[in-house]
């Protein structure tokens, strides 16, 4: 799915009001109808107060249409216009009749004394500013936000949170806990700056023109379930181990040889053929008691890594996790580089010797994936001042060294080229130990397979993420860890080919 700028979804919304020939007032009805539908499904006690704080733009105006359509369901609402400015929307002053006319509770709120009390409510509606916003908020509006952020209340925002810029940074805004937005994703919401105004995001559709929509050039997107459906790869009926791919995971230390384990058991479990596992000697015994369907490559140190020699022909590579950075590791890690000409992928250690040894980033074949949590990619590519920046930066690294680059989190965001993809499976139960070594053995399967490198690092990270989302319902997240990431893969693939779950 695309993520545009504010301009390009004014731009949309013109057009679809000229190629669908609706009204704009139609189209508010849409927006106003789709968000309603999404809140009285979560919302369901009529006798919660709910005020409903409007603009004087279009997004006001879906505030206002939303109060009416509570209203007639029988919610028990309050309308206001935090009249901000004096040039209402035709649409929106139509609505302030209409509510007017339907004898709705209704206020105008010019200066600070005629804010209502928000403690006699349980739910604010945000209808303040939308994609419409051009400045920071001063004055009234500035006022009323403050006091809403204060209220400790439950705040839904329409579109986005009033004050949060779709496109650049933001430092004062409606602090929501959802926000319910109109059909096309804005970078803003997923980035983790602003994760304190926006809260749970949920898209819905008010039926923009989709060819107004194909016309908009764009090289940011949203993962969506159909678009890693299209990258699956067929499983033919004549596969055999051989055809399904070889993936060797290297890593692990003393006391950290489970990385290796979990990352390789991942890698099975992703389908590919077979998996090898390189680690120092003391690793062996885990691996082999742990998982014994991989296959174990000694290093003639029993605590370290301190060459990485085989003589087997994987078609990919994992490596990095769990591996330390001592003298010895780093020169094996380097000697490996110049003879390596595989897919790669690189996380944890590998990223840290890297950091070390920046110039070591040529020996990477094109379309290596490192996968840096923000600490490991702030020791790549230094700080940055605000997500913007970090994206900027990140890109220029990839662009750099010809790389693709997965920052983790809680939206995980891809950088291959010129693109940028933003994956929004998962759920915070995936903050556990480990997490991100399954995340290694999975992509590495999805290169030994054959995946384009930008394939392997969009559905590695989709099928990631939909492990946490599958078992929300059966595992507690608190109690949730790395090996039901690996447990659930399968379920995974069934509900990307299908939609179904398989218990
Ligand atoms: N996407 C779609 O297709 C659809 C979109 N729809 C809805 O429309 C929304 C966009 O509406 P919008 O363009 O009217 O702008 P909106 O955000 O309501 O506010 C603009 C007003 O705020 C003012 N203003 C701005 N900044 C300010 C500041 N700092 N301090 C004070 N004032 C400030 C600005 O004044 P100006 O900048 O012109 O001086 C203007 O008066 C969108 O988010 C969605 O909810 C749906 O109805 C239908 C389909
Ligand atoms: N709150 C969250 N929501 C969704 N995904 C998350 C969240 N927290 C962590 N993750 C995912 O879990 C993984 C954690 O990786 P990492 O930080 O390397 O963990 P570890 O070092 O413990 O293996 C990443 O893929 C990240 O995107
Ligand atoms: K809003």
């Amino acid at each position: 799915m695309k993520i545009l700028s504010a301009g390009q979804i004014r731009e949309i919304d013109a057009k679809t009001i000229h190629y669908e020939g609706i009204s704009s007032l139609e189209l508010m009805k849409h927006a106003a109808g789709a968000f309603y539908d999404w809140f009285t499904k979560k919302y369901t006690d009529k006798n919660d107060a709910i005020l409903i704080l409007s603009g004087v733009g279009n997004n006001g105006g879906d505030g206002l249409m939303v109060a009416r359509l509570l209203h007639k369901a029988g919610y028990r609402v309050q309308a206001c216009v935090v009249e901000y400015s004096e040039n209402y929307t035709e649409d929106c002053a139509h609505n302030v009749r209409r509510v007017k006319a339907e004898n709705i509770p209704f206020k105008r709120i010019t200066k600070e004394k005629e804010i209502p009390n928000f403690s006699e409510y349980d739910i604010l509606i945000d209808a303040l500013f939308g994609t419409g916003l051009s400045r920071e908020i001063t004055g009234i509006a500035a006022e009323v936000i403050k006091k809403m952020n204060e209220s400790g209340k439950t705040i839904v925002s329409i579109d986005v949170p009033g004050g949060l810029f779709p496109d650049k940074k933001t430092t004062f805004a409606v602090e929501a806990d959802e926000t319910v937005t109109f059909q096309i994703p804005k970078l803003a919401l997923y980035l983790p700056d602003n994760y304190r105004f926006v809260g749970n995001v949920t898209i819905v559709n008010i039926g923009l023109s989709e060819k107004a929509i194909a016309e908009a050039s764009t090289n940011r997107y949203l993962i969506e379930k159909k678009d890693i459906r299209e990258l699956l790869k067929p499983l033919s009926k004549f596969a055999h181990k051989g055809t399904q791919g070889h993936a060797l995971i290297i890593g692990g230390s003393l006391g950290k040889t489970g990385t290796v384990c979990l990352a390789s058991k991942a890698a099975l479990k992703t389908g590919c053929g077979l998996v090898s596992a390189y680690l120092p000697k003391c690793g062996t015994p885990v691996i082999q008691t742990h998982f014994p369907e991989a296959m174990a490559i000694e290093d003639d140190n029993s605590a370290f890594i301190t060459h990485i020699d085989y003589d087997i022909s994987p078609n990919a590579i994992g490596i990095g996790i769990g591996m330390g950075k001592r003298e010895e590791t780093q020169h094996a890690f380097y000697r490996f580089l110049q003879k390596n000409a595989l897919p790669m992928v690189i996380d944890a250690d590998g990223l840290n010797i890297l950091s070390l040894h920046p110039e070591w980033l040529d020996l990477l074949p094109p379309k290596t994936i490192l996968t840096p949590h923000p600490k490991e990619l702030s020791r790549l590519i230094g700080e940055w001042s605000d997500d913007y920046e970090k994206i900027e930066k990140a890109t220029a690294f990839a662009q750099k060294y010809r790389l693709i680059v997965i920052i983790k989190g809680a939206y995980s965001l891809i950088i291959d080229s010129d693109n940028l993809y933003v994956n929004d499976s998962g759920t915070p139960a995936l903050a556990t130990a480990g997490s991100g070594d399954v995340l290694t053995g999975i992509i590495a399967s999805l290169l030994a397979q054959g995946y384009e490198p930008g394939h392997a690092a969009r559905v590695g990270v989709y099928l990631h993420g939909l492990t946490a989302n599958l078992t929300q319902q059966t595992i507690h997240p608190r109690s949730f860890v790395a090996s039901d990431i690996i447990d659930n893969i399968g379920n995974a693939y069934f509900t990307i080919e299908n939609g179904m779950i398989k218990k």
